[in-house]
């Protein structure tokens, strides 16, 4: 069997996708040979996969176990080096290998522009910082809830960030990640003023419309709770900005219009819910970013990584440690590091001093049952998981890991508290009503995934209401779209719902500023029904009450990562639903994507 046919088949199983294929048979049509074709394959299938590269040494198990011999690790080497398809860093090959790792040209690119910029970054000598308002109680933070020997995460995260030009602050939800950037935006005016310097224009960002809208909300409530916040209100945005918009990228191109001949207009940039930012747009940011510029990203390191490929903000993380910083800056910082602080024996990672994890969430108490289970799945720990679950009171964690009363049980459930909103038609009611419970799966597709559960809920209401299954705009049905619509005002991730006015129109509302706004369903860009929605689509949403579905059989999307993001979008109860080995699956799964940013900073 030939190369080509091999590939076909493996495409028919469904270990390499169409594209994977094409890419190989590129290759043989300019000369490839069967290892190269099957690199070229392979490097592609990796980035579909949310790999930056392939790594050469860890190529097991193999996509097509018969080409094996191929694979063979020396030989397939060899023709590597000899493949003109094939470069070295620099060159302008379709492959490139370094040391182990191969790339698609375009991602070896990203990576390797990621990680230049961000060295530069972080290579730029700190800036003193004066740490006593920071240390002051009630001036910028409470210190009422820190014990005197312990630290102050927050505090020490806006000095991290008023030191450097590149800053993560990473913490799970309600640790304050907002609240910190408020007071530090704060400092920076301050310092301004102080230097007489003109007063720093922020620019405020996120990967989706819709984390952008709620990173703004989130502002918006915490200036509220700011003394003088008045003084801070004219130097923040009107609105925060997805990371596209901020770049000037526009429909499909891959070329913005902000890079390093033409940077952002901002000396403070600002983003949040950075885990969900690929490796591209990471590139094109720091890209973009003006040579005297202030990166800070926010983000939770355990959560989901990106849909496209990379972990950025996972791997910083992993690179950096956690708050053990060197000893410049543990001097710098002394008055803020207690004897709590982690030291870190040195040579440290370059990303030491700049990367602070915020420990303690301002929303679940250290003793809440879903504060604990999210720990206990993070620290990988099924056994503790388990424990958490099965003490947790009914009324913080419902537990139906039986398998058995299975689906019908939930769709009864989810339809009951979708059943008032067919009456509803307050819009501001409405919306609030989406906001208090949720149905997460896993997957789209199969029997457990939100495609098939969609449709389930929705034929249930329809029998309960006697409207006819075929029946797509009727008062009640909660929308999602799918793609960002500028004109619309409408992003990926937005949820809406159908209602019925006065003279019986159907109008879709959207809670997308301060006051819903309505458009008919004609206006609406790519839609689904929302009854259930994947972890993946819920990241940077947040709801009263999550039901999180497990699927029956194990799959390998089933990660640590997707458990812990899925559980977090609880603010205050949660049920899961299925069996207890495939719960115990997921916590044992840690996301690994191959990258080699991590050697890059380093090196
Ligand atoms: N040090 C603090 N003292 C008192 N309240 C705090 C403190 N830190 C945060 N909070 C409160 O906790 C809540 C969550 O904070 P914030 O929104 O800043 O967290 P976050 O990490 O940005 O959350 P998310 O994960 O939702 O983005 C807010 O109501 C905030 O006012």
């Amino acid at each position: 069997m030939s190369l080509a046919q091999r590939l076909r088949r493996a495409c028919a199983e469904g270990r390499l996708r169409a594209v994977d294929t094409a890419l190989a048979d590129w290759g043989l049509r300019h000369g490839a040979d069967e290892r190269v074709a099957l690199a070229l394959a392979l490097a592609n299938r990796a980035v579909g996969e949310g790999h930056t590269c392939l790594p050469l040494d860890e190529q097991a198990p193999p996509a097509i176990p018969e080409e094996n011999p191929i694979c063979e690790t020396a030989a397939w080497r060899q023709s590597l080096a000899e493949s003109r398809l094939v470069g070295e860093p620099g060159e302008a090959r379709p492959l490139i290998l370094e040391g182990e790792r191969l790339y698609l040209h375009r991602y070896w690119q990203y990576e390797a522009l990621l990680a230049e910029r961000l060295k530069a970054m972080i290579g730029t000598a700190p800036a003193a910082v004066d740490t006593a308002p920071l240390e002051r109680e009630g001036e910028l933070f409470d210190y009422a809830w820190v014990g005197d020997e312990e630290t102050h995460w927050q505090a020490v995260a806006a000095a991290t960030a008023l030191r450097h030009r590149f800053c993560v602050i990473s913490g799970g939800p309600g640790t304050g990640k907002t609240y910190t950037v408020l007071r530090l935006v704060k400092l920076l005016l301050a310092d301004a003023a102080a230097r007489q310097t003109p007063v720093p224009t922020i620019a405020l960002a996120a990967p989706t419309g819709k984390a952008a809208a709620r990173m703004m909300e989130s502002m918006r409530n915490g200036l509220a709770d700011l003394p003088d916040s008045e003084a801070l209100g004219p130097s923040l945005p009107e609105d925060a900005a997805t990371l596209h918009r901020l770049l000037g990228l526009r429909g499909d191109t891959t070329r913005p219009r902000h890079d390093r001949d033409n940077p952002l207009n901002a000396d403070v940039v600002i983003v949040d819910e950075a885990s969900m930012v690929d490796l591209p747009m990471m590139a094109k940011l720091v890209d973009a970013m003006p040579r005297h510029g202030r990166l800070i990203l926010l983000g939770d390191r355990y959560q989901l990584a990106s849909v496209e490929s990379g972990s950025v903000l996972a791997e910083l993380c992993r690179a950096a440690g956690v708050n053990g910083f060197g000893p410049q800056q543990r001097e710098a910082f002394a008055p803020l590091l207690k004897s709590d602080a982690p030291t870190a024996d040195p040579p440290l990672p370059p990303l030491a001093d700049h990367v602070v994890t915020l420990q303690t969430s301002h929303r679940f108490t250290a003793d809440s049952a879903i504060g604990r289970l999210a720990a206990s799945v993070n620290a990988g720990d099924a056994d503790s998981a388990m424990g958490v679950i099965r003490e947790a009171a009914p009324e913080a964690i419902e537990a139906r890991l039986d398998a058995g009363d299975g689906l019908d049980a939930l769709v009864e459930t989810v339809a009951a508290a979708h059943a008032p909103l067919l009456s509803e038609s307050d819009p501001v009611a409405a919306l609030a009503r989406l906001g208090e419970i949720q149905l997460l799966t896993a997957t789209r597709v199969g029997p457990t995934g939100s495609d098939s559960l969609n449709q389930a809920i929705h034929e249930r209401l329809c029998r309960e209401a006697g409207l006819d299954p075929a029946e797509t705009w009727y008062p009640g049905r909660p929308i999602i779209i799918q793609h960002n619509d500028y004109r619309a005002g409408l992003f990926n991730g937005d949820i809406g719902i159908c209602l019925a006015d006065k003279a019986g129109r159907r109008r879709v509302w959207f809670q997308t500023g301060e006051q819903p706004r309505a458009l008919l369903p004609t206006a609406l860009p790519q839609h689904d029904s929302v009854y259930a929605m994947t972890v993946h689509k819920s990241q940077g949403s947040e709801f009263e009450h999550v039901h999180l579905l497990l699927p029956a059989v194990d799959t390998p999307v089933l990660s640590r990562e997707l458990l812990y993001t899925g559980i977090t979008r609880a603010r205050k109860s949660l049920s899961l639903h299925g069996p207890e080995d495939i719960l115990r699956a997921a916590i044992g799964r840690q996301t690994r994507r191959h990258s080699g940013l991590a050697e890059r900073l380093a090196g």
